[in-house]
C-alpha cells in the first residue's frame, strides 16, 4: 500500500535492529507529524538511540525502514538541509568563537556565511557571536549545538536529551524554543528517558520498552490512562476477591502480594464504598489515589519489561 507522505513526515516501519543476540530494536513501527513536539521515551537502553542512528543513516537496520518525508536518509540529497540532528553532546574547539565553530561548518551545508549569524541570534547567542566557546556555560554550548543543527534551516530537528545537563532556566529556554520550531511547522523530535522532562513540551509521546513500542498518542490520551484509582483493604481477603471478581475484574492490580488489597483503576471510592456496604464487606482503607503521568509512565514500560 502506498500511502501519502508529507516532506517532514518521519516514518519508522516494522524496524528491527539486533546486536548479536540483542534485539535492540523489535519490530518497532510509529510515525512522527510535522508541526509538533513528539517525546520519544523510554527506559535506558529502550533503543531510542538506535532507532535514531537507523532514522539518520548511521547504522543500517536489520529489518524494517525509517524514513524521512517518505526517502530513507541515504536518499536525501542535501540532508543537512532536511534533517538537523543533535545525537550527544558536540565537542567544541575552546579557543574558538561560537560565529567560528558555525563558520567551520557552513561550508560543508552549502549555506553563506550570513546564516550563522541568522542562526546565533535564533538561538539568542548574538551578543557573545565573538567570545571563545571555551568560556561558555553548559547552556550556551547547548544552544551552539542547537544554531548547528539550525544551520540548514532543516524542515525536522531530532534531538537526543536535549535537557541534559542544563538548569531549569535553560530547560525553560529550551521548551520554549522547541514549540518555536513547532510553531514554523517543522517536525520536532526530542528523545527522554524522563517523563517529567518533556511532559509540558511535548504534543505527541511515543513511548518504547525493549525496543519495543508500549505507547503512542498525544498527550491527552497519555493522561487519559492516568485516570483515578482506589486502594482498598479488607480484613476479609476471600470477600474482597469476591466482590472485585463480580464487579471490577478488569479494572484491579494487586498490591505488592497483599492478601486483602487491591487497586482498582476508573472505580470511585464512593462506588466501591456502597458496594463493599451492600455486600457486608468490612473496609480497612478505601483511599482515592492520583496516578501521576510518571506512574503510567513506568508502568507502561515495566510492563513490557516484564512481558
Ligand atoms: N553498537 C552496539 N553494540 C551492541 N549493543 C548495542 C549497541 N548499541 C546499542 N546496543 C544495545 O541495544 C540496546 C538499546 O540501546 P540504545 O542505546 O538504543 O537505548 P536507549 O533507549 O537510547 O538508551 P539510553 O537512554 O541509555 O541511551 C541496549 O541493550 C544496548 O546495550
Amino acid at each position: 500500500m502506498i500511502s501519502a507522505t508529507s516532506p517532514g513526515e518521519l516514518r519508522i516501519e516494522h524496524l528491527v535492529k539486533t546486536f548479536g543476540p540483542v534485539r535492540a530494536v523489535d519490530d518497532l513501527s510509529f510515525t512522527v507529524a510535522p508541526g509538533r513536539v513528539t517525546g520519544f521515551l523510554g527506559p535506558n537502553g529502550a533503543g531510542k538511540t538506535t532507532t535514531l542512528r537507523v532514522l539518520l543513516g548511521l547504522a543500517a537496520p536489520t529489518s524494517g525502514t525509517a524514513t524521512v518525508g517518505g526517502r530513507r536518509y541515504a536518499d536525501i540529497e542535501h540532508p543537512a538541509r532536511v534533517v538537523g540532528a543533535a545525537l550527544e553532546a558536540t565537542s567544541f574547539h575552546p579557543g574558538r568563537s561560537a560565529r567560528d565553530h558555525l563558520r567551520v561548518y557552513a561550508p560543508q551545508i552549502g549555506v553563506p556565511d550570513s546564516r550563522c549569524d541568522e542562526v546565533l541570534e535564533t538561538v539568542g547567542l548574538a551578543p557573545v557571536a565573538h567570545r571563545r566557546v571555551g568560556g561558555f556555560s553548559m547552556g550556551m554550548r547547548q544552544r551552539l549545538g542547537l544554531a548547528t543543527t539550525l544551520l540548514g534551516d532543516p524542515q525536522v530537528m531530532i534531538l537526543d536529551e536535549p535537557a541534559n545537563g542544563l538548569d531549569p532556566e535553560g530547560i525553560a529556554w529550551l521548551r520554549g524554543f522547541l514549540r518555536y520550531l513547532a510553531g514554523q511547522g517543522r517536525t520536532v523530535l526530542v528523545s527522554s528517558h524522563v517523563l517529567s522532562e518533556v511532559q509540558q513540551t511535548v504534543d505527541d509521546v511515543v513511548i518504547i520498552a525493549k525496543g519495543r513500542l508500549v505507547h503512542a498518542s498525544d498527550m491527552a490520551g497519555l493522561r487519559d490512562l492516568a485516570g483515578s484509582q482506589v486502594m482498598v483493604v479488607s480484613p476479609d481477603a476471600a470477600g474482597l476477591r469476591a466482590l472485585v471478581a463480580r464487579r471490577w475484574p478488569a479494572a484491579a492490580s494487586p498490591v505488592d502480594g497483599r492478601d486483602g488489597a487491591v487497586l482498582l483503576r476508573d472505580v470511585s471510592a464512593a462506588e466501591v464504598g456502597s458496594a463493599a456496604f451492600a455486600a457486608g464487606l468490612e473496609l480497612h482503607e478505601l483511599s482515592p489515589r492520583d496516578r501521576g503521568l510518571e506512574d503510567v509512565f513506568l508502568q507502561l514500560t515495566a510492563e513490557e519489561v516484564a512481558a
